[in-house]
């Protein structure tokens, strides 16, 4: 599978939000990777599905919408109708988990689902038939620019592992502290989507900073 980029929008200028996600774009972007939190499932308040909608015609990349809410089953229709290409809900935030994903792909949006660091990787083994994406997160979700937690790593190998026996074909996605030091480890143990929040944005020149992941693995 080809390493994809998944520039994180928490971490670019809100004021900007258009030019920031069409430079990543220009610069070789392959999705854009929008966190929605709720202030309840993690603590910080941040977007919601007006802003998907406002941003989806800015850009032809897939909008991969990482919930962080609770109830996310309530809101599956919101963001699909405002045109996320896939959502991805936490094992932990789901009552019915199966169930949910169900209602995402019902939606005509790709289903992914996500752990945190502490969840063990059986947590997903049951729905790994169902999924387009799992997502690993690397850090506990709520803020960007956290430092990487790499006994993850463990846990991507074991769901790549598992991919494989199952003969399934879902991208693998880490999320987190990811940036040029800690990219390598991350496609090595079998990652395929990288998403990077401030590595990319806190950068001057895009370009470079997106270069410099793919240049270290
Ligand atoms: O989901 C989250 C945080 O909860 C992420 O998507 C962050 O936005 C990643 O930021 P960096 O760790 O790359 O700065
Ligand atoms: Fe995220």
């Amino acid at each position: 599978m080809n390493t994809k980029i998944a520039p994180s929008i928490l971490s670019a200028d809100f004021a900007r939000l258009k030019e920031e996600i069409e430079e990543v774009e220009a610069a070789g972007a392959d999705y854009i990777h929008v966190d929605v939190m709720d202030g309840h499932y993690v603590p910080n308040i941040t977007i919601g599905p007006l802003v998907v909608e406002a941003i989806r015609p800015v850009t032809n990349l897939p909008l991969d919408v990482h919930l962080m809410i609770e109830q996310p089953e309530q809101y599956i229709k919101p963001f699909a109708d405002a045109g996320a290409d896939i959502l991805t809900v936490h094992q932990e935030a789901c009552t019915h988990l199966h169930r949910t994903l169900q209602l995402i792909k019902n939606a005509g949006v790709k289903a992914g689902v996500v752990i945190n660091p502490a969840t063990p990787a059986e947590f997903i083994k049951p729905v790994l038939q169902q999924v387009d994406l799992v997502l690993l997160m690397t850090v506990n979700p709520g803020f960007g620019g956290q430092s990487f937690i790499s006994e993850v790593l463990e846990k991507v190998k074991t769901i790549s592992e598992w991919r494989n026996e199952m003969n399934l074909d879902f991208e693998i996605e880490v999320d987190g502290g990811v940036n040029a030091e800690t990219a390598a480890a991350c496609v090595n143990a079998g990652a395929n989507v990288l998403v990077a929040g401030s590595a990319i944005f806190s950068k001057e020149d895009r370009q470079q900073a997106i270069q410099e992941i793919r240049n270290a693995y």
